[in-house]
């Protein structure tokens, strides 16, 4: 498997992107003109830099307009193309991309453009250059692969290939068995891009929204199997205009469109066993059986107020760390972990963050085949010295820098509790409110980081994302999305940020980053657990009563129910599989949220026509913003 990327895909010069692509691990690199041309140095140069960080230049693109002219363009355009093949012989590159043509004055034939292209492959030969050819779905006369093809096989000469462009044709769904009978020494090399569908301008589309395959919703995989068939087995090369990417770091940027293609070909690999296609070995999808803990960095202030959250919510002080300041809070199959150690990475996550949660541990089939995973997709592997006694639980670092641990049964990680903990004979035990398990953990991030995360998470464990919802905060939207575990045993929440206005975007602001905001706790009984509560002195979050009459009315609610609902501040919603009740705590430091929910039935969804309410409700009580903190 060989990768390569255009240099359009990522931000910066030409220095920048370069040194950022070779970092990511790609073989080559794409040289789009533009960034050639605001370079200020010589094509030689240009290419002496690129093989300097170990790169190939795998094509120089786009070539515009060139086939079907009638005089005197046509001749213009061949000169044009010969002054291009000065340049690209000095740059040590031997294809350039010619793209369809968009001119008005283009003719359209395809023999006529076949007739083009068989003379600039004899001019192309003269040098021992190729020429390949892509349909652009917007193309004038050509904008088909099939057209495309049909063009190369008239021109008949060594020395002219088709291109391939998953976006082109995925966007205008052309039929991807057409690919399977290319002959794959035809094809001179495979671009990918994947997109959100969005119904709109085809070109607009491609050169604003395009995103790294698995990233969107085109089918990029059945794409790829359609080109491994073939037997092609050259480069596969990212080919992303996205405005996002363009002004977001070119580090992370390349290292998912790395991670896409490792994974993109992981899946062509499993799919298409008679194959035989190249792709790094590494474990299959992680299976991911629940969240075993949330654990907080705080100060001993953070941490008090925190404790005496968890204990008016019926937690239970379960353990003592053997040699750390640790305590675990235990209540049901839910375990919080709060970490006030004056060192190591929980201390440092305190003193940039302040009180947060920075780390989850998930229970995970085989830990040590997701570190391997996580390793072969480029994720961050954490280190950390390991006491006496403890155990070394692996870990790679997640959004916002925070932890993932993973915990199996296969070793002895998932006797943590037993093995790194002393039980605490607590005067103050609380009894349990009914709180089960964690129902989900939400992580709150910039809106443009959404599909690198998602991408992170789909592509190491057997999970899958739902569509993009809007949740209105009264100061902007934040766009959702969850990552469902294939049984529902682990859900994440990932909540994007547009402004810094929202609660999601106040909180980035004032925690320094992206991270965990919301720990949704599951019950079997919410009007038992929210007595039980009540009785233990919590204070839920009040919701407006105006709410109760519009959710009483819009489902037709038995006026009963609906007076439970309005005494205990419980939120209510249904879908077609079940309903939904969820209640909240006041907010926790700048902004956390510990949510408490019970799904009866098949419930699916997380209340989202609820968030405008509570979000509304969480607002009253945060700090204006300018205000000191107290
Ligand atoms: O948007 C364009 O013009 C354009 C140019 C070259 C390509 O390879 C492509 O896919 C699109
Ligand atoms: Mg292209």
């Amino acid at each position: 498997m060989k990768t390569s990327i255009a240099t359009v895909s990522i931000s910066g010069d030409l220095r920048e992107k370069l040194a950022a692509i070779a970092a990511a691990g790609f073989d080559g690199v794409e040289i789009f003109e533009n960034d050639f041309l605001a370079f200020d140095g010589t094509p030689a140069e240009v290419g002496r830099m690129v093989r300097d960080h170990g790169l190939e230049i795998t094509l120089f693109q786009p070539f515009r307009d060139f086939e079907g002219l009638p005089e005197p363009q046509r001749s213009r355009a061949f000169d044009r193309a010969e002054r291009k093949f000065d340049m690209m012989q000095e740059l040590g590159t031997d294809l350039m991309l010619v793209c369809s043509s968009v001119s008005p004055v283009s003719l359209g034939g395809i023999d006529r453009a076949a007739a083009d292209f068989r003379e600039l492959g004899d001019r192309a030969a003269k040098r021992s250059l190729r020429v390949g050819y892509e349909a652009l779905a917007w193309g004038r006369h050509v904008n088909d692969h099939r057209d495309a093809w049909e063009v190369v096989r008239r021109a008949a000469h060594p020395n002219i290939g088709l291109i391939l462009d998953s976006f082109h044709t995925l966007a205008r769904k052309i039929e991807l068995a057409s690919i399977r009978s290319i002959p794959s020494d035809k094809i001179f090399i495979v671009q990918l891009a994947d997109a959100p569908l969005i119904d709109m301008d085809l070109l607009y589309w491609s050169r604003h929204f395009r995103n790294m395959p698995g990233e969107g919703d085109l089918p990029v995989r059945e794409f790829m199997r359609a080109v491994a068939a073939t037997g092609y087995n050259g480069y596969i090369s990212l080919e992303i205009f996205n405005d996002q990417f363009r002004g977001g770091s070119a580090k992370a940027i390349s290292v998912d469109g790395k991670r896409s293609l490792v994974w993109l070909m992981d899946q062509v690999r499993r799919e298409e066993p008679a194959l035989k296609v190249s792709a790094p070995a590494m474990p299959d999808r992680i299976g991911v059986e629940g969240v075993e803990f949330v654990e907080f960095a705080a100060n001993p202030e953070g941490a008090e107020s925190l404790g005496r959250l968890l204990t008016t919510l019926e937690f239970t002080q379960a353990g003592r760390h053997i040699s750390k300041d640790v305590t675990l809070y235990r209540q049901g199959e839910i375990n919080i972990v709060v970490n006030t150690e004056r060192q190591g990475f929980a201390h440092s996550s305190f003193v940039v963050h302040g009180t947060s949660a920075y780390a989850i541990g998930l229970k995970v089939e085989d830990a040590a085949a997701a570190v391997a995973r996580a390793r072969t997709l480029g994720a961050e592997i954490f280190h950390q010295r390991v006491g006496q006694g403890e155990l070394s639980i692996p870990a790679i670092r997640g959004v916002g820098g925070g932890l993932i641990y993973f915990l199996d049964g296969k070793t002895d990680l998932a006797k943590v509790w037993d093995i790194e903990f002393k039980p605490v004979v607590a005067a103050d035990a609380g009894s349990g409110a009914g709180l089960t398990r964690i129902d989900h953990v939400g992580q709150t991030m910039f809106h443009e980081e959404m599909p690198s995360w998602l991408l992170f998470y789909v592509s190491l464990f057997r999970t899958t994302k739902t569509p993009m919802v809007d949740i209105v905060d009264p100061a902007g939207l934040v766009r959702s999305q969850v990552i469902e575990g294939l049984d529902k045993r682990v859900r994440l929440t990932l909540n994007g940020a547009e402004s810094r206005r929202t609660l999601a975007g106040h909180f980035i602001a004032e925690t320094f980053g992206s991270s965990i905001q919301h720990l949704a706790m599951a019950t079997g009984d919410i009007f038992m657990t929210a007595e039980r509560l009540k009785a233990n002195g919590f204070e839920p979050l009040q919701i407006s009563m105006n709410y109760y009459d519009d959710v009483e009315a819009r489902f037709g609610l038995d006026p009963d129910l609906a007076d439970r609902l309005r005494v205990s501040n419980i939120l209510y919603d249904r879908d077609d599989k079940g309903e939904f009740f969820q209640l909240y705590a006041p907010t926790f430091g700048e902004g956390f949220i510990f949510e408490i929910v019970e799904r009866r039935g098949a419930y699916a969804g997380y209340g989202g026509p609820n968030a405008p309410f509570r979000i509304a409700a969480q607002k009253r009580l945060m700090r204006p913003e300018g205000m000191p903190k107290v």
